[in-house]
């Protein structure tokens, strides 16, 4: 699969960025991928793990000359260095971003960018708990779904950086904003508010906290303390700017547990029955559809790099 670009630019080297750039060099990329993250220690960081071709101590002189320039920052991050690059991309280059929320990161956005450049928004549907420039590894997007919200974008454009996103493992599909925010209020965005909280419940009682709950923790709590585990600036951004999908879907959680509380609290053994049933199907589901994530390394797999 070949790369429809001489010259890609990262910006914000943590799990997301690094991966694509082992993903890169795993499908041969022949051209130059630049680099840069805020922190002197992350840039430290990314140079000795021989992250990027050239980790520049500038977004600006790490832009220029790029022909595609993905913003890999947190979602609340994303308008400010689009701000502060925009004057420097590369007339006809397109500027992608990587952000879990679409619809707040293209109204940061769009307002910045220079005629002629094309503003392709994506989203990896992928990710591990870990976070920085060594958390990454190639085979994070393989046959996972990335994402892409054209709004409007350039056709052209927007079927480049689907080869670019095919190139690096992924299968993609394209969505509408909205539609993006609501979809990943459910399946991404809301699990992690119920599982910060439910590790938020265990730490408040004393009964399970400190060794017990690592000692009788089985399978279920721990994938909760994983997931709880994800990085709390990426995770405070989803939250402030996708408030209305998040808290549609919040409103609806709550009502469907009420009604199994209420199922329990008075014996209602065959709604709890039928509930879980149904529930079992939808894993089966994806397990048959080949979506299961839970590959015996999942998170912690360098060994495809
Ligand atoms: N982690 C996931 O599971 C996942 C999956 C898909 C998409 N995303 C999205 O990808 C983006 C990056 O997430 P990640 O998991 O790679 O995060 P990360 O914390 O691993 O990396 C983020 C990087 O951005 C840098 N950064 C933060 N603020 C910055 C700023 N103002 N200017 C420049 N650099 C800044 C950090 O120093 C860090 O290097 C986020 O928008 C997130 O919503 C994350
Ligand atoms: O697998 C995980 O650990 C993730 O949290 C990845 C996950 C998800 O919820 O599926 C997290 C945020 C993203 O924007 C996309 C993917």
């Amino acid at each position: 699969m070949s790369i429809p670009y001489n010259r890609v630019a990262l910006i914000g080297l943590g799990l997301i960025a690094s991966s694509m750039f082992w993903a890169l060099k795993r499908a041969g990329f022949q051209g130059q991928v630049t680099g840069y993250a805020r922190s002197q220690a992350t840039r430290d960081t990314a140079r000795r793990l021989g992250l990027c071709d050239h980790v520049y101590d500038s977004a600006i002189d790490a832009v220029k000359d790029a022909d595609l320039v993905v913003l890999c920052v947190p979602v609340g991050a994303m308008g400010a260095v689009a701000t502060e690059i925009a004057p420097y991309l590369k007339p006809g280059c397109t500027l992608s971003d990587v952000g879990s929320v679409k619809k707040s990161v293209i109204e940061a956005v769009s307002p910045h960018i220079p005629e002629g450049v094309h503003f392709v928004p994506t989203h990896p549907m992928a990710g591990t708990e870990h976070s920085g420039p060594d958390s990454g590894f190639a085979s994070l997007f393989d046959n996972r779904w990335c994402l892409i919200v054209p709004n409007g974008a350039d056709e052209d454009a927007t079927r480049r950086l689907e080869d670019f996103w095919h190139a690096l493992g992924a299968n993609c599909e394209r969505m509408e904003v909205q539609h993006h925010d609501l979809v990943c209020a459910v399946v991404s965005h809301i699990p992690h508010l119920i599982a910060y909280t439910m590790v938020g419940v265990a730490d408040d009682l004393n009964r399970v906290t400190d060794q017990e709950v690592i000692k009788f923790s089985a399978a279920g709590f721990r994938d909760f303390t994983r997931i709880a585990a994800s990085d709390p600036t990426m995770w405070r951004d989803v939250f402030l700017t996708n408030k209305e999908a998040t808290l549609e879907i919040l409103g609806r959680f709550t009502e469907e547990l009420f009604a199994l509380q209420r199922a329990i609290r008075t014996g209602d053994g065959d709604q709890l029955f039928d509930y879980f049933t149904r529930t079992r199907a939808i894993r089966r589901g994806i397990i048959d559809a080949g979506q299961d994530t839970d590959a015996p390394d999942f998170g912690r797999g360098k060994a495809a790099k």
